[in-house]
Parts: structure tokens; sequence; C-alpha cells
């Protein structure tokens, strides 16, 4: 559910360092309560444009405001409104749920009459209220990023910027974490700014940018990227792939490749060119498989690497966001 003035709204932003333009003229919106997904393979300017929002890094040009404060003039501002969740923990394992976020507190200035019945709320939103008292150091891996959840809303924040909320959890987990971004929109909502490399959870925001070489070259619902992709993945079997390669371009115009062990190509109408390829292949095939493009396809389709090789990170604006805040 989205409403009201955006959430974050970017106007020609530009970053250099010395003669590397990172962020190089950037445009966007995010609406209010929307889930918002940021992608894009290593050194694509993420990092620095998510820290020009979080007031950690100063723009060359261009504006940005965040929940309605401008990040140059209105820094303050912005940082009350904001929630960063990092990607190293950065709880205190000796100290207890609680008194993390009593910390937590303090530092915004939560307001003393205030912070018992909103620990309270963010404590039960991650199903933590029963193990407050414990020691974090006691917490499994998910409990700890739920707790840091809680943390980065304890303070109502209007926008959570989350670095890959589900990293290196297992897949009950992640779908667990899923579930309370997606309670935590709709009771509070919140807009939240994420990145991440898994494109199964990318498909769960409501809107994706993809971001490379400084520039925005994609933003849309996952649906209307995967659409603009325009063609289907097909990917057959037969005894002797280099001589398939050959054929596909040489009777289709077709550039195909061996990837999971199977001749892989792109085409518009994947279903429909199957006979033709029987009918005009000129060798046998063994099995045939074609699929309507997936977000893989579509960051393929706009960075030309997948996203697997472009892990590895935007975790260092985090990084730097702690040492910052430090
Ligand atoms: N402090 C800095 N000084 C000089 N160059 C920088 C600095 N920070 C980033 N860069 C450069 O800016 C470009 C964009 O980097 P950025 O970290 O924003 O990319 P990213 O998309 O976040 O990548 P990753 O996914 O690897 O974190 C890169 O060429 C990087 O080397």
């Amino acid at each position: 559910m989205t409403t009201g003035e955006p959430a974050v709204a970017v106007a020609g932003l530009v970053k250099r360092f010395g003669d590397v333009t990172a962020v190089q003229g950037i445009d966007f919106t995010v609406a209010s309560g929307e889930i918002f997904g940021f992608l894009g393979p290593n050194g694509a300017g993420k990092s620095t444009t998510i820290s020009m929002l979080c007031t950690l890094l100063r723009p060359t040009a261009g504006t940005a405001q965040v929940a309605g404060h401008d990040v140059l003039r209105e820094r303050d501002d912005v940082r009350r409104n904001i929630g960063l969740v990092f990607q190293d923990p950065t709880l205190d394992g000796y100290l207890s749920g609680e008194q993390n976020l009593r910390f937590h507190a303090e530092l915004y200035g939560v307001p003393r009459a205030a912070v018992a019945d909103r620990m309270r709320q963010v404590l039960e939103m991650v199903g933590l209220w029963e193990r407050r008292r414990d020691k974090v150091q006691t917490y499994s891996g998910g409990m700890k990023r739920r707790l840091e959840i809680a943390r980065g809303l304890l303070h109502s924040p209007r926008v959570l910027f989350l670095d890959e909320p589900t990293v290196g959890l297992d897949p009950q987990t992640r779908a667990s974490i899923w579930d309370y971004i997606r309670q935590l929109q709709a009771a509070e909502q919140i807009t939240i700014f994420m990145t991440t490399h898994y494109m199964e959870e990318a498909e769960f925001c409501d809107r994706i940018a993809i971001m490379d070489s400084g520039r925005i070259v994609a933003l849309d619902t996952p649906e209307a990227l995967k659409a603009s992709v325009g063609k289907d993945r097909v990917q057959l079997h037969t005894d002797d792939a280099e001589a398939a390669i050959a054929a596909l371009k040489e009777r289709f115009d077709l550039d195909a490749a061996v990837r999971e062990g199977a001749v892989t190509f792109a085409v518009p109408g994947g279903e429909e060119f199957v006979p033709r390829l029987f009918a005009e292949l000129g060798m046998p095939i063994r099995s045939v498989s074609v699929a309507r493009p997936s977000l893989d396809d579509v960051f393929m389709s706009y960075t030309g690497t997948t996203i697997r090789d472009a892990e590895g990170s935007s975790r260092d604006w985090m990084r730097m966001a702690a040492r910052g805040r430090a």
C-alpha cells in the first residue's frame, strides 16, 4: 500500500570521487509504504547512492529527500526518520535483547515514557518478547537478525534501509523474516529500501531498480521487468552441444551457450519456436524445455552479468554506516 508524498525522491544525483563518477545523475522516487529493491553488480554505485540517502556521504550534485527532508540541509531530520539494519551483527552478545534495545532508544532519544511500550510492540512484532531477558549470545542467527530489525524500528523510522536482510539464513528463517517484513509494512506503513542478491526475494518487492555503472538501467515492478525482456529461455539437450550451438547460429541466427549443462538461448515466443527447432535444426534433440524470463534473465539482459557473479556485495556501505554512527 502506498500513500502521500514520496518516501525517497532523488533528482540528478551525482557523486564523484576524484576522477571516478560513481553515480552519474540518477532520478527516482520511492512511494511511501513501498518495498523497493536495489540490485546491481559490484561497483554499480548502489552503496554510494544509499550512503548519500542516509546522509553518510555528501552528493557532488543533485538533490535527495528522504521522508520529506533534504539530505544536505536537514541531515538530522533525515537521520531521525531512517532505520538501518546492518549486514554485520552489531548487537552486544553479553546484553539481553531488551538491554540492546534500551541502549539504542537512548542513542536515538526515544522519549523515556514511550520506551517500554515501543519495546514491547517491536519485540512482539518479531516474536522475541518471551526471549527479551535472555542474552543475545544465546539467540539463533535468525533471532539475532529479527532483533536487529526490531532495533532498526524502535525509533519509528519512516524509511527502513535493509542490507541483505536474510543473507546466510536457512530458507525457513528467510521465509519468516519476509513474513515480518510484510507485516511491518502493513502495520507501520513503513517504506522499505533494501538490497538483496536473492532473486526470489527481489520478487517480493513492489518495484526494483537495477543499477549499473552509476546509472539506473531499469526500474519497474518485477512483472513489468520480466515482460520487458520479451524473450523466453529455451534449453535443449543433444548428443553434441557444440554442433547444436553452430546449427542454431547458422539456421536461426541465434546465439546459444552451454549453461547448467544444457544448450541455452533466448527467443521470442519460445513455445511456438519448438516445432521449428525439431523440424529445422538438422540433428537429433533429446529434450527441450521452455521457461518464461526470470528476474535472473532481467538482470542479465540489463547488466550483462548474472546476479551470482555480481554477488559479494553491497555490504561495505553498512560497515561505513556503522563507523559513521560510532
Ligand atoms: N570512497 C571512495 N573513493 C573512491 N572511489 C570510490 C569510493 N567509494 C566508491 N568508489 C567507487 O565508486 C564506484 C561505485 O562503488 P559502490 O561501492 O557505490 O558500488 P556498489 O554498487 O555498492 O558495489 P558493491 O555491490 O560491490 O558494494 C566504484 O567504482 C568504486 O570503486
